[in-house]
Parts: structure tokens; sequence; C-alpha cells
């Protein structure tokens, strides 16, 4: 079965329920959630005046399609009652999906690897310890080594 690594974020209300409510809310429409990241505290990235967040990251498992997979996490977001205000403004669940399988995907809904995603700690520090010599298909770099680099 296709397996894809989530990444999660939260920076207003219960953060920590929020990302576990999202996990759950992902298990019940049949995500199949293979292994979870430890949740950690982070500043945050790009609009710097808010809230620290709690970052995740899971591997899961599913039938779905990307697109149909991003569609859950969109239908996620929306039922635990995310607003789109500020672009990397504070948000109280954030699900992106970062690697589907090694699909390199560019579509105007939907880019896999997430193009941001190897800049962050706080996406690639989560997925390396899920499973640090995963590649990234396009840098063609272990997650591992991205991580340790942009911690150096
Ligand atoms: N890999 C991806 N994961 C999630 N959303 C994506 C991805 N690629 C493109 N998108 C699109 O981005 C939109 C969501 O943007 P969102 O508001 O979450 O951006 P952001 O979280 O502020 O910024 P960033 O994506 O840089 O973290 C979705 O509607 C979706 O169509
Ligand atoms: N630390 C951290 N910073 C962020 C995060 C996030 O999840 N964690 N998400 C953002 C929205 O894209 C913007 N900034």
């Amino acid at each position: 079965m296709p397996r894809a690594f989530i990444a999660l974020g939260s920076n207003l209300g219960d953060r920590k329920k929020n990302i576990a409510e999202a996990v759950e809310r992902m298990r019940r429409r049949g995500i199949k959630i293979i292994k979870m990241s430890s949740v950690i505290e982070t500043e945050p990235y790009g609009y710097k005046e808010q809230e620290k967040f709690l970052n995740a990251a899971c591997l899961v498992e599913t039938e779905l399609s990307p697109l149909e997979l991003l569609d859950v996490l969109l239908d996620i977001e929306k039922e635990m009652g995310r607003e789109r205000k500020i672009r990397w403004g504070p948000r109280n669940i954030d699900l992106d999906l970062i690697f589907y399988e090694d699909r390199v995907i560019r579509e105007e809904r939907l880019e896999v690897p997430h193009p941001d995603a190897h800049n962050r700690t706080f996406v690639m520090g989560p997925i390396a310890e899920i499973d640090p010599d995963f590649v990234h298909p396009v840098l063609k770099k272990k997650v591992g080594e991205i991580y340790r680099e942009l911690v150096e």
C-alpha cells in the first residue's frame, strides 16, 4: 500500500490536543498510522509575530491517491475549524502532505514533495526521527542528512 509522510502543526488553542485530534480523525477515515514522531515545540518560521508551534509528523499507509489524501487533510482542517487568514500565520491545525512514496507532483493544488519542506527543521526533524534514510525524490538526499545540514 502507498506510504506518505504528513506534517502536523498547531499554535492556537490546546495545541497538543489539536495534533492528537487530527491524527485520530485521519485514523477514523481509514488512513493507517504506521509511525508517529515526537511532538516538539518550535519557534515560528516565516511570519514571526506569533506564538510558538507544536510540530510533529507521521508516516501513513493509504489507498487514497495524493489528491484524495490532500482533500481528506483539507477536510479535517475545515472540520477542526481552521480559518485561513495570514499566510504562514497562526492556526489551530495545519496538515501538509510532504512526501507520497517517491512521487514528484507539481500541480496547481498539490506540490509533492512540499516545495519548502527541506528548509524547515520542524518538518525535516520529525520525519528524520521516523525514517532518516528516506530519500527526498527531488534532492536525492536522505532526510536525516537534510536535517543535519539545516541544524549545523
Ligand atoms: N504538499 C501540500 N500539502 C498541503 N497543501 C498543499 C500542498 N501543495 C499545495 N498545497 C495547497 O496549499 C493550500 C494550503 O495552503 P496553506 O494555507 O496550508 O498554506 P500555508 O500552510 O500557509 O503554507 P505552507 O504550505 O508553505 O506551509 C491547499 O489548499 C493546497 O491546495
Ligand atoms: N515553527 C513553525 N512555524 C510555522 C509553521 C509550523 O508548523 N511551525 N507553519 C507555518 C504555516 O505554514 C508557518 N510557520
